[in-house]
């Protein structure tokens, strides 16, 4: 038996492994030591998430060249340790100074040698460790194992030969796809594709180990992939130009996705050495890009918004979700068909409640066409009777939680939670769908306020993966965590925010479409804005995104606000409670412009329903008008304005979110603004730009606007921005640390 190489220090895998498996495992790792079996077999442990600390990288380094160099071992196997592989590098690792051994010389080695090295890889093989992998000379795998190359998605490329042996392996489409998507294949796929030589249901390290002795003295002359030439494609230059539009349209300015491209285009046309080369080249550009810094940083983010704590000390790890099999369902509109299917789909039993017969019965039309699409989507089957309908409230007194998706009204919403408080068990979770309303408010309509929260789906509900779970001033920690698990176990992002007029999403989305009507007074037109913001990454412009969700759902809000009066003239018809207000969206609705359902929004469509936004003269018109009767003379704007009036706004309105404390961290925001509204995932989520930009550069564009445009109170910076300026812009990991000082004083 050999020790742990003499740098290893073996209290650092503990510490870090620890924290990953907190809550998963208690097993030692004394078994960390290198294995070496009683010979002819050599048996290297790799231990989880470790395969880029340095020093394991070192302790593989140097047991493999023990291995190699001792003549009696005949046979190498590599294994993971607790049954992983290797989940590749740590990402925590980038941002640091690199040590230790690369890996590309490394896996060469492995490779190059003239014994059999066998990879038996069980739960996942992913970025380093698939590399590691197909520098083996066999890959034999668990069936419950995932493998993939996902850097992409970190805004890297594999680099550690990954792009030159997979195509090689398994052909450039299929390469072209795994690289580019980063997305995880199941061991079967993998078998499939060729990627794997075995795929065995029983104890995977014996299976190779067996295997390994097996093949001990066969040539490995046809077994290092280095030396394969990629399969000959007819027109290879046409395939590239496919594969560079599909991935520039997807990327929406991402560079990684398209340097993964040239990389596979260099395996396929040149030899192996000058391709390591170019592969070399082309992750230099990425690994230290402001892109993979995002993407690294979202990557934790995604996983921070789990740990979840509200003001009142509720936390994810002391607050004992309840168990939900039963829920329902009350309205079956759009958002509520969505909330049904996603429910089912969990496996859940669901009531689905709608007490008007029309409504009704388009919803059982509707919901198992959904479920159908879902399921040859997804490759899933789904319980058709997992449903039930019904006309009547009644119907869910059985059910452990209800979630009430009515029409946008609270005198309706006010009704429908008195019925359920009746109905329910006393024990049942009451959640509304609200976007916006008052969750304190109904749950005061209720005999167990501390058992109502909100659950704001975003549409359409059973695709989008964002869920803001709203707690109110009453709710219950085991309210709080039953709804942030079931959201979970719904593959929803579950974002826990405190209750205020639009949460969190939408109390900031409301600066930006504010500042985008007010663009188009002073002179810009809705392409321009919309221009500026799908080069920024959104998928969707603000214009556009508005006539895709109708106009008429804003112009409900102001008229029940009292803010949609358009019979106001002079200077107070763009003018509200002394603040600037423009009615430009109200008179859109007043001209039966709703968007692309009545064909005519921002934009004309061909049809009511059409989707295809086409700049329309009348609008143009409409605003040349609008700007004469108002005294507005039009200026030129540019794209970077769009973006510092449109995004700072939003920005700074997060800032106050944060100040509040209706988000508990950046993350949250952000994971939000990633998952709800299409902020572009590269640039990591509002508050990672503000930081990116530099927070002094945000409040120094912000108070320059308020000066221009002194009667919009919001442009003023937020108190806990100028805080963290004052605090030398820390971070946006340390930004807790501020928020904390600060309301530890109050
Ligand atoms: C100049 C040349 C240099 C060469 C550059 C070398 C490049 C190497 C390429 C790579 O290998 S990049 C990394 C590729 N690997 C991944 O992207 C895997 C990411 N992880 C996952 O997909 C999942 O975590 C998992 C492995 C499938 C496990 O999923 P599970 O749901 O079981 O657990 P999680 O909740 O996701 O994670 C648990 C815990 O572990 C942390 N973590 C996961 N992966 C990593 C990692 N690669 N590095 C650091 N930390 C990792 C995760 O953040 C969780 O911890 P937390 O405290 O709860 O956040």
């Amino acid at each position: 038996m050999y020790n742990l190489p003499t740098n290893t220090k073996k209290w650092q895998f503990d510490i870090f492994l620890k924290k990953i498996f907190k809550k998963k495992t208690d097993a030692p790792f004394a078994q960390l030591l290198i294995n070496v079996h009683p010979l002819p077999l050599f048996h290297v442990k790799s231990p989880i998430f470790l395969f880029y600390s340095a020093s394991v990288r070192q302790g593989i380094v140097d047991s493999v060249k023990r291995a190699l160099g001792d003549q009696k071992v005949k046979s190498v196997v590599i294994c993971g340790q607790n049954g992983v592989f290797c989940g590749g590098a740590d990402i925590r690792e980038f941002g640091r100074q690199m040590s230790g051994p690369p890996l590309v010389p490394m896996i060469h080695d492995i490779e190059a040698a003239n014994k059999p090295v066998v990879a038996a890889i069980e739960g996942s093989a992913l970025g380093g460790g698939l590399e590691l992998a197909l520098g083996c000379h066999y890959r034999i795998s668990h069936s419950k194992a995932k493998l993939g190359l996902p850097e992409v998605t970190l805004g890297l490329l594999p680099a550690a030969g990954g792009t030159q042996r997979l195509p090689r392996l398994i052909g450039v489409p299929a390469a072209l796809n795994l690289i580019t998507t980063g997305r995880h294949v199941t061991a079967a796929e993998a078998l499939q594709l060729g990627i794997l030589d075995h795929v065995t249901e029983h104890n995977t390290v014996d299976v190779a180990v067996k295997f390994a002795l097996s093949v001990t003295g066969e040539s490995l002359d046809g077994r290092r992939i280095s030396s394969f030439s990629c399969a000959p494609l007819s027109d290879l230059d046409s395939l590239f130009e496919e594969a560079m539009l599909k991935v520039r349209g997807a990327a929406r300015g991402a560079i990684a996705p398209v340097a993964c491209v040239q990389a596979v285009r260099a395996a396929a046309t040149l030899p192996y050495a000058q391709g390591m080369e170019r592969e070399k080249e082309l992750m230099a550009t990425l690994f230290h890009s402001g892109q993979a810094r995002a993407l690294q940083y979202f990557f934790f983010a995604q996983r921070a918004v789990g740990r979840w704590s509200t003001p009142s000390g509720a936390r994810w790890d002391t607050s004992q979700p309840r168990p939900v099999r039963k829920a329902a369902v009350i309205g079956l509109g759009t958002m509520g068909r969505g909330i049904t299917v996603a429910l089912a789909q969990a496996g859940l039993s669901v009531v689905a409640v709608e007490t008007h017969a029309k409504q009704l019965m388009e919803a059982k039309k509707a919901v198992p066409s959904m479920l159908k699409r879902g399921a040859v989507r997804g490759g899933t089957t789904i319980e058709p009777d997992s449903i039930t309908y019904s006309e009547t409230v009644q119907a869910v007194a059985d059910v452990d939680l209800v979630i009430e998706a009515v029409f946008e009204d609270m005198a309706l919403k006010e009704k429908v939670f008195q019925q359920l408080s009746i109905v329910c068990k006393p024990d049942t979770l009451l959640c509304t769908n609200t976007s916006s309303l008052d969750v304190d408010h109904l749950a005061s309509q209720t005999r167990h306020p501390e058992l109502v929260v909100g659950m704001h789906f975003f549409a359409p509900a059973h695709v989008m993966k964002l869920l803001e779970v709203v707690y109110g001033r009453r709710s219950s920690p085991a309210a709080v965590a039953t709804a942030m698990q079931l959201g979970k176990k719904m593959g929803k992002v579950s974002v826990a925010v405190g209750n205020c007029r639009g949460f969190a999403g939408n109390r900031m989305l409301k600066r930006y479409l504010e500042q985008a009507f007010f663009l188009l007074e002073e002179g810009a037109t809705p392409e321009l804005v919309d221009r500026a913001l799908e080069e920024f990454g959104f998928p969707m412009g603000v214009f556009r995104m508005s006539d895709l969700s109708g106009l008429d759902v804003g112009w409900r809000v102001r008229k029940a606000d009292g803010l949609a009066d358009t019979s106001l003239t002079g200077t107070s018809a763009r003018v509200r409670q002394g603040c600037r207000y423009s009615p430009l969206g109200d008179l859109l609705c007043e001209h039966g412009r709703f968007g692309q359902k009545t064909g005519r929004g921002w934009y004309q469509y061909d049809k009511p329903g059409g989707r295809v936004a086409k700049s329309d003269p009348w609008l143009h018109n409409f605003l040349d008008e609008y700007r004469a009767r108002h005294g507005l003379v039009p200026r030129c704007i540019d794209q970077q304005e769009v973006l510092e009036r449109c995004l700072f706004v939003l920005i700074n309105e997060g800032f106050q979110i944060l100040e509040e404390g209706i988000a508990a961290g950046p993350e949250d925001i952000d994971a939000i603004y990633v998952f709800g509204y299409g902020w572009p995932r590269h640039r990591g989520g509002p508050m990672f730009y503000a930081d990116m930009v530099g927070l002094e550069r945000v409040v120094e564009r912000l108070e320059r606007y308020h000066q221009a445009h002194p009667n919009v109170p919001y442009l003023q910076p937020s108190g806990l921005l100028r805080r963290l300026v004052a605090n030398g812009s820390p971070p946006i990991h340390k930004w807790r640390n501020v928020i904390k000082n600060r309301n530890s004083q109050l």
